[in-house]
């Protein structure tokens, strides 16, 4: 296992590393070895000038010419060797240079403004429409009805997170705060090497919600002993002490004066992070769920800030981690991305696209998160709503007509284009204890290229659209969206014909494009 302290002698191995990758041209990877290296840098120590000045080298190269002069000023406030000062003025004034020459064309891809609520929000909590409504049966448990029709394309919610932590695999490629990749332009946690921030307002937020217990052991963290169920057990009960103080006692009292079965529907003024705590812990589990409570005594008793609260409260943390490993496995998320690095882009074979899902679209998992809104919608192989993700916030989009009166569905990652249905529902069944019958599931749908053909006319749009998804720029993929929302919403009594499924693929492949990152190194 990696120590998590600082190392002079480390940092220097990776950025000759960096060194070796930017000498081939190959950014992503120079880059990486260098946040990796300027992690490793102990503090006032030459080493992170080094690395901000060979990460400016990189902009350099890459055209980034304001990201190029921002890490040359890092250099220089992190005790950059005098006698090199005349190489980073050299490359300063070449940046000063070219961007006079260049024109700036600013773009217009503003996803935020894109993904904006489709109606009034909640009179409660104005993040989801206020046609939402909870609902509670037998079957279902809780579960969200519309008591109004909702078009295809129509966003309902704008889910903000209770807390996200991303996958060890990322830490030197985003934000440990807000998850942003900001184009590897990151910087390093004073106290660990494994942690990474996007400005100093996210390193600060990121010390003051939870990195302060995180930092000395964040080596047991991104090992192998947690897995991310455990992970982000552990962030949400570091998160709950640091609302309340860092007193266990305030916690407990918390909890013990509130409700422990409320839900975002609750709360009657706008969210706050206390009543997010809430409603997470308030979230389905089920306590047959396995949980290896020996790897939270080992990260407990390696610091003295936490040794000291297991000691006094050992019963209550062991409770409250143990259920929040269960409530993860049952409501959390895993949220998506697009890789920074060009490859793995949309396959152009029609044939091949037909069958695809996210991850073959490109987008891959870098983070797990908790939203409170999301985890009350149950699942259908055929859902009826999709959903993106803008850094620690889902958005959630209506993908098949809805009528007043019906149940919101999302898909757990087994729709029934491209799984079949018995391994569908084992798998829903072992990780979610319940057996679906969604109208897939009791219809047996089969699988894409199993389904009939319904209207010619609009398989021939279908077919012309997936062949021109790869070619599509977030320009014209926000008119495609459009577009196949209306034909979808018009077409809708045809599903699950070939040409309205391909169609909905397209849909959601196209909310991917959209999302896709301006600058992918190459
Ligand atoms: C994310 S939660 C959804 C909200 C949940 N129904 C509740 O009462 O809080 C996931 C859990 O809901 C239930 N669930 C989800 N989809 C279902 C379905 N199609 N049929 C029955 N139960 C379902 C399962 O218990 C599952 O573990």
């Amino acid at each position: 296992m990696e120590h998590c302290v600082k190392s002079n002698v480390n940092s220097t191995k990776l950025r000759e590393i960096g060194n070796q990758y930017y000498a081939k041209r190959e950014f992503f990877e120079a880059i990486l070895k260098y946040n990796k290296s300027l992690c490793y840098a102990e503090n006032e120590s030459e080493n992170a000038a080094l690395a901000y000045a060979n990460r400016s080298a990189v902009y350099f190269e890459m055209k980034k010419f304001e990201k190029c002069m921002k890490n040359i000023e890092l250099a220089r406030a992190h005790n950059y060797p005098k006698k090199n000062f005349e190489i980073l003025k050299k490359r300063e004034e070449k940046c000063f240079e070219l961007m006079k020459n260049l024109k700036i064309t600013k773009s217009d891809n503003d996803e935020v403004n894109f993904f904006k609520l489709s109606h009034e929000g909640h009179k409660n909590v104005s993040t989801f429409s206020k046609y939402l409504e909870l609902k509670y049966d037998k079957k279902y448990g809780r579960h969200i009805v519309t008591n109004k029709d909702l078009a295809v394309g129509d966003i309902i919610a704008i889910d903000e997170s209770f807390s996200t932590a991303l996958q060890k695999e990322f830490v030197y490629q985003r934000c440990g705060n807000c998850l942003k990749s900001n184009q590897l332009d990151l910087i390093p946690c004073f106290g660990c090497n494994q942690a990474m921030f996007c400005n100093e307002n996210c390193k600060q937020n990121a010390n003051e919600n939870f990195h302060q217990y995180e930092c000395s052991i964040m080596n047991l963290i991104t090992s192998s002993i947690l897995n991310s169920n455990m992970r982000m057990a552990l962030r949400n009960f570091i998160i709950a002490i640091s609302l309340f103080d860092d007193s266990i006692e305030n916690l407990k009292r918390f909890f013990e004066i509130n409700s422990t079965s409320c839900t975002i529907f609750d709360f009657k003024t706008e969210l706050n992070v206390k009543q997010k705590l809430l409603a997470v812990n308030s979230l389905i589990f089920d306590d047959t769920i396995e949980v290896n409570d020996l790897v939270f005594d080992e990260i407990f008793l390696t610091t003295d800030k936490l040794k000291e609260m297991w000691k006094s409260h050992k019963d209550f943390i062991r409770k409250f981690l143990r259920k929040h490993t269960q409530i993860a496995s049952m409501n959390f998320h895993e949220i998506y991305g697009w890789p920074l690095k060009i490859g793995g882009l949309i396959d152009p074979d029609v044939e091949k696209f037909q069958k695809s899902l996210a991850y073959q679209r490109g987008v891959v998992p870098y983070a797990n998160g908790s939203f409170p809104f999301c985890a009350l919608l149950n699942h259908s192989c055929a859902p009826n709503v999709c959903k993106i993700f803008i850094d620690n916030k889902i958005v959630m989009i209506v993908q098949r007509k809805i009528e007043a009166g019906m149940q919101l569905f999302d898909n757990y990652g087994y729709g029934f284009t491209n799984i079949p249905r018995e391994y569908r529902q084992a798998e829903l069944f072992k990780q979610y204890r319940f057996k679906c019958n969604c109208i897939a599931c009791i219809n047996d749908f089969g699988l894409l290229p199993s389904l009939k053909i319904c209207d010619k006319k609009t398989f021939m749009v279908a077919k012309k659209t997936c062949s021109e998804l790869s070619s599509l720029n977030q320009k014209k993929a926000k008119q495609k969206i459009k577009e196949l929302s209306e034909i979808i919403q018009n077409q809708s009594k045809n599903f699950p014909s070939l040409e309205i499924c391909s169609l909905m693929e397209s849909f959601n492949a196209c909310l991917e494009i959209v999302m896709k990152p301006e600058i992918l190194f190459p």
